[in-house]
């Protein structure tokens, strides 16, 4: 569960320079102060009232040092002189020591974070991106970094020295009349507790708020996502008519509970700050005609308790924006504090350790697993790969296939039982390194934004020009790329050239390829292409048999007579174990399957 804490946290690496910022900010806040003093006491000069005694000394410090007679004249001149410096002087380098601190304190802790944020995204589990969709995730990491970034120069340059010069305040006024001081501290005791109470209250709403609206801009992701789907089943009214329900949601908590709130807020504090301005009016008043303190201390306190009091409401709105925020700022912590995934790969590239190595024979051993740990998906698998063997998964969808594979790739941990690289147990392995040596080809390849090139050197940027082209080649990729309008420098993916399913298909299978992997997996998906791509893709993966250990996850059964060991799962156990002619002799569920698609009716 994230804390306040953790939002200032945020920020802890420059907690040097945040001091001395705030320190300085603070101070010209209280240097500020001079201003009405020395008005106070031009006043007591032109009305011949005594001035305070350190001013005095100044003065007579000064006559002596120049010899000029003391008198109104040099008096008024040194007053002057000195508003002059801490005015006019101190204007130059206060935007160095304050504003720019401020936001370049902000602006490292943005990147830092980000980075953070980046590393939090590559290292947690699988199973989070199941659950949480991109838009969730994208908005809640982007929302809660920018609110850090506005947020802290908003409290370092401002609330801070704020407070600060309210406490300068009551120590000026203090010094002139203690009575006055306890009224000012009081009032700001009741007006501070009064407003913290409503800002907790109104926080709540603010978290409410913030959870619809993720939940709103995550539907909106899913629209645009799948737009497709939506214009094909027509179903723009229905999801207009889901999001404007949200749209409703939202607008009643932000007008009527949030904005209301403040507004209340502000109604309550205004008129207690009128009040309390009003009574320090009168209590000065009645000091002065008592004669308890000069024309010129009058004037000083009545100019710096307004000064008091005129800061509260920038206050209040900077605790206000600060209250918006909060919400945001605490989820994104709580997407930051997410444990890191048992699966997650190595965020720094060592590249002095040794590469592995296999021969590509794997062994499932008494593997047991599912997703839920009293369900499970795979029961007691036991099976053995040799190094360059063709094995086929088959099976009806469900049965565990992807999910052996997911697996080996160990993107989950086993419940009981192990699988064996070359004699290793995975979980023995440098998870990295380990998934260096695979390579998989998904149903759905993944085109980066960039050239061909770029794609197809995604898992080995070291790969020469004549590999990839060896490599697309084997994939029967390298025709249609070298027809393409730049050949391998074509720009592909988001703002390129669209690829068809069969062409990604060929560019996933030629990126593998380029992997040099000693194990190859295909998550077969043909079925999806027309006659000539699948005619393409049986090719290549034909090119391929016997030159490393393969993998392939078969939908159509066409694809795996060749396979040197079909194995057969059936609601997570292997049911049956050979090659295509002893599977067919064998009377059993591949022989039911394969006569099925032979004949081309549905599969039961
Ligand atoms: N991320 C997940 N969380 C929970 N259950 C899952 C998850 N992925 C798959 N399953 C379940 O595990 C079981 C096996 O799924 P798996 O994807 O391995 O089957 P498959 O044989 O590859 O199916 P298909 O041929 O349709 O791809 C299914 O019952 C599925 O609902």
């Amino acid at each position: 569960m994230a804390k306040f804490q953790d939002i200032a946290r945020f920020y802890q690496r420059y907690w040097r320079i945040s001091v001395f910022s705030i320190a300085m900010m603070s101070a010209f806040e209280i240097i500020d102060l001079f201003g009405p003093y020395a008005i106070g006491q031009i006043l007591n000069v032109l009305s011949k009232q005594p001035l305070d005694q350190p001013m005095q000394q100044i003065i007579t410090g000064v006559a002596n040092v120049t010899g000029q007679p003391q008198g109104q004249m040099l008096s008024l001149v040194v007053l002057l002189a000195m508003v002059c410096i801490v005015s006019v002087g101190r204007a130059p380098i206060q935007p160095w020591l304050g504003p720019w601190f401020n936001w370049d304190t902000a602006f490292r802790a943005r990147r830092d974070h980000a980075q953070k944020a980046l590393e939090k995204v590559l290292t947690l589990p699988l199973e989070f991106y199941d659950e949480n969709n991109p838009g969730r995730i994208a908005a809640r990491v982007a929302k809660g970094i920018s609110n850090h970034t506005w947020t802290y120069p908003e409290i370092t340059g401002q609330l801070l020295p704020k407070v600060a010069r309210i406490v300068g305040i009551f120590i000026v006024i203090w010094l002139i009349d203690w009575r006055i001081a306890i009224v000012l501290l009081l009032s700001f005791i009741g007006i501070l507790s009064f407003s913290l109470s409503g800002l907790t209250k109104l926080t709540k709403q603010e978290e409410k708020l913030d959870r619809y609206i993720e939940d709103t801009e995550s539907r909106n992701s899913e629209i645009i996502t799948n737009i497709k789907t939506v214009k094909a089943f027509a179903t723009e009214a229905q999801e207009l008519t889901r999001q404007r329900q949200r749209f409703e949601r939202e607008f009643k908590v932000v007008d009527y509970r949030i904005h209301k709130g403040y507004v209340m807020l502000g109604m309550y504090e205004r008129t207690i700050v009128q009040s309390c301005v009003f009574l320090v009016l009168v209590f000065t008043l009645m000091a002065a005609v008592r004669g308890e303190i000069s024309l010129g201390h009058f004037v000083t306190t009545l100019t710096v308790s307004s000064m008091a009091y005129a800061e509260v409401e920038p206050i209040s709105q900077l605790a206000e924006v600060f209250a918006r925020r909060y919400a945001s700022m605490i989820r994104f912590h709580e997407f930051m504090q997410l444990p890191a995934g048992k699966d997650a790969g190595s965020l720094v590239r060592d590249k002095d350790a040794e590469p592995y190595q296999f021969t590509g024979k794997v062994e499932f051993s008494h593997l047991t697993f599912g997703y839920a740990p009293d369900r499970p998906v795979l029961k007691d698998i036991n099976l053995l790969i040799e190094p360059y063997q063709t094995v086929a998964l088959v099976g009806r969808s469900g049965s565990g296939k992807s999910t052996l594979v997911k697996l080996l790739f160990r993107y989950f941990e086993p419940n009981s039982g192990s699988i064996l690289m070359d004699g290793h147990d995975l979980r023995r392995l440098d998870v990295s390194s380990y998934r260096k040596r695979l390579a998989i080809v998904h149903q759905e390849v993944d085109i980066f934004n960039g050239t061909l090139l770029d794609n197809l050197v995604y898992g080995n940027p070291d790969a020469s020009f004549e590999q990839v082209r060896e490599a697309c080649r084997i994939a029967q990729a390298d025709e249609f790329i070298r027809n393409m309008p730049l050949g391998y420098s074509t720009i592909v993916g988001e703002r390129g050239v669209r690829l068809s399913g069969g062409q990604r298909q060929r560019v996933g299978i030629a990126r593998a390829l380029i992997m040099e992997p000693d194990v190859l997996i295909f998550d077969e998906a043909t079925s999806s292409l027309d006659y000539e791509s699948e005619r393409s893709i049986q090719l290549a993966m034909r090119a391929i048999l016997g030159t490393r250990t393969l993998i392939i996850i078969a939908h159509r059964l066409s694809t795996v007579r060749e396979a040197d060991k079909i194995v057969v799962l059936e609601n997570g156990h292997i049911v049956e174990v050979g090659n295509h002619d002893e599977l067919l002799n064998s009377e059993g569920i591949y022989r039911r399957l394969h006569s099925l698609q032979e004949t081309g009716e549905l599969l039961a």
